[in-house]
């Protein structure tokens, strides 16, 4: 049995060079195995017995909440069997990255991940207002995907990612760097686990205040008889603030009641809302 084997696994997005990867290795260092995988659910829904940690993003300083992961973080298993245990904000520099050789004047489609693309809107504005920008699952996968050819395509293709894509696939080359709209760019990730109790092996770090992801839904009940019974595990919003609809002066109301200090909220629209 190899070393590696008695390792515990932490999921990301990858392949390597992603954002997600870079984090990973600052947060758990040596200590695990890495497994990638291709999207943030899949890495998501890898957690459990086998893959007992995985890291996937959450916000942004530029472009905000990362939209997948908060679906994922809305699934009924959070909470339950799988759990935000940590997190960690590292800073992200964007390049424009080109097969080697590959001139700027004639790229006409640019590929990454959408993060990527909302972070670089001005750069992209000022310099590739015709370009057709193609979503990838992520930035390294974007870089890799320019070493194989696109036939139809008339023109050439460009990726935002990390200048350590450069470095992992052969036969790439930065056109420029730090493009996105502010200097300062962070993104935060959020370490999942399966447990409650083990603390992920996590290296040395500076001390944290320790915060808590909370999930307020509105329950669709319609049937009184099967409401009282979910009363006993979940009060459901309108028994927690007198109002019916859910705003953010609501959750600040109640973020005061439990004496917690509310970082962010994130709201998500019911079809009901909106329809
Ligand atoms: O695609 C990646 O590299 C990721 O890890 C997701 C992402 C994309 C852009 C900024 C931060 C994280």
């Amino acid at each position: 049995m190899s070393s590696e084997e008695n390792l515990p696994k932490v999921a990301f997005l990858g392949p390597l060079g992603t954002y997600s990867h870079q984090c990973a290795r600052n947060y758990f260092g040596e200590n695990v195995e890495y497994v990638d995988y291709s999207t943030i659910t899949k890495v998501f829904q890898s957690v459990g017995p086998e893959v007992p940690y995985a890291l996937v993003p959450q916000e942004n300083t530029i472009y905000g909440a990362v939209i997948e992961t908060y679906d994922t973080l809305r699934l009924p298993e959070v909470g339950v069997d799988k759990f935000v245990r940590g997190e960690r904000a590292i800073s992200i520099q964007h390049c424009l990255v080109v097969r080697q050789g590959v001139q700027l004047k004639d790229v006409v489609k640019i590929v990454s991940h959408e993060q990527a693309f909302g972070q670089c809107t001005r750069f992209l504005q000022d310099n590739f207002p015709n370009a057709i920008l193609e979503k990838r699952p992520s930035t390294a996968e974007a870089a890799q995907s320019l070493l194989t050819p696109e036939d139809d395509l008339e023109g050439e293709r460009a990726a935002i990612c990390s200048s350590v894509c450069t470095t992992i696939f052969d036969g790439l080359e930065v056109a420029r760097s730090s493009i996105q709209n502010e200097s300062e760019n962070y993104t935060r990730f959020y370490v999942l686990s399966t447990s409650l109790r083990s603390t992920p092996p996590k290296l040395p770090s500076k001390p944290q205040l320790r915060r808590a992801l909370v999930r307020i839904g509105l329950p669709a009940i319609s049937n009184p008889s099967e409401s009282s019974s979910r009363l006993t595990h979940h009060r459901p919003l309108h028994l927690l603030c007198p109002l019916k609809t859910f705003t953010s002066s609501n959750w600040k109301s109640l973020a005061r009641r439990w004496s917690i200090e509310a970082r962010m909220l994130h709201q998500v629209a019911s079809p009901k809302r909106l329809g």
